[in-house]
């Protein structure tokens, strides 16, 4: 299932898993951003996306489209204070679209047995505590401790900062176009003072230039089978919207803090379930 030739995490006294935690340690640290390529073999994958795509066609989970700002903070109260806000084109004020189908972990847990074994894995829990550096817990949330995303054409997830500390996900098929993952590391101080809030790639390519040359805008190639832990709260970030085919991951939720649930506000929202 997990490539261990090449991330030896089940080795964690080897020298090799030491090289393999620093490397990974400082890709976070410098951009908030680390992708370990190949990180499941290609057969668990392929068993994950046929067994993610069946439930989608028996219609399971759950589509959810949004409109939210890149601080996810609801504006309204800001919006309607004067005319010159209402009319203001700064990030604050721009009301995004974000949509896609989630598939929670109650309804993947015995189509996709191998999620499962990958989440309560204490070789992967010890990895991502090292590369993280935090006392992390596997969530206890019977929807939420994992689940797949799907985008299909016209999905994605706009641009936003998250308000988790960290996320850890796995690609498991990119879109055949668009869907890229596009982040710019420690953007949070330009965002807020930009006036006019950049809606694609080329008008935000701009807006970094005319900004200090510190900023960039960073477009890993995540591919099937790779796995990627990022910093989100400070870097605005996007999932560009799909135009063709189907991007499908797989989020794993560990917290700081032991049995973690849902609040109800997410679990209607984006899972489209309330707890009995
Ligand atoms: O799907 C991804 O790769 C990114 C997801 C994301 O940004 C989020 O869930 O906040
Ligand atoms: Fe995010």
């Amino acid at each position: 299932m997990i490539n261990y030739s090449e991330y030896p995490i089940d080795a964690a006294s080897t020298s090799e898993y030491a090289a393999m935690i620093k490397i990974c340690k400082e890709q976070l640290r410098v951009q908030g951003f680390v992708s370990l390529k190949n990180f499941l073999d290609s057969r668990c994958v392929s068993s994950l996306v046929s067994s993610i795509l069946d439930l989608e066609q028996l219609g399971v989970g759950f589509y959810s489209t949004e409109r939210h700002n890149v601080f996810l903070e609801d504006n309204a109260k800001e919006s309607s204070s004067t005319d010159q806000d209402a009319k203001s084109l700064h990030p604050r004020h721009i009301q995004l679209k974000s949509s896609k189908l989630l598939i929670n972990a109650n309804d993947l847990v015995r189509k996709a047995p191998e999620l499962d074994i990958l989440f309560q894995s204490t070789a992967f829990l010890h990895f991502i505590r090292d590369v993280l550096q935090l006392n992390l817990y596997p969530s206890s949330d019977e929807y939420g401790k994992y689940y797949a995303n799907i985008f299909n054409k016209g999905d994605g997830l706009n641009f936003h900062f998250d308000r988790s500390e960290f996320s850890i996900s796995l690609i498991l098929q990119p879109a055949d176009d668009g869907g890229r993952f596009q982040f710019v590391p420690n953007s949070r101080e330009i965002v807020e003072g930009w006036s006019e809030m950049p809606l694609n790639t080329k008008d935000l390519r701009s807006a970094i230039a005319a900004s200090s040359s510190k900023y960039t805008l960073e477009e890993p190639d995540l591919a099937a089978g790779d796995l990627y832990l990022f910093r989100g709260q400070n870097s605005l970030h996007r999932v560009s919207e799909i135009t063709k085919g189907t991007r499908i991951n797989v989020i794993l939720t560990f917290n700081t803090e032991p049995d973690v649930m849902l609040n109800n506000y997410t679990l209607q929202k984006f899972f489209g379930v309330t707890r009995s």
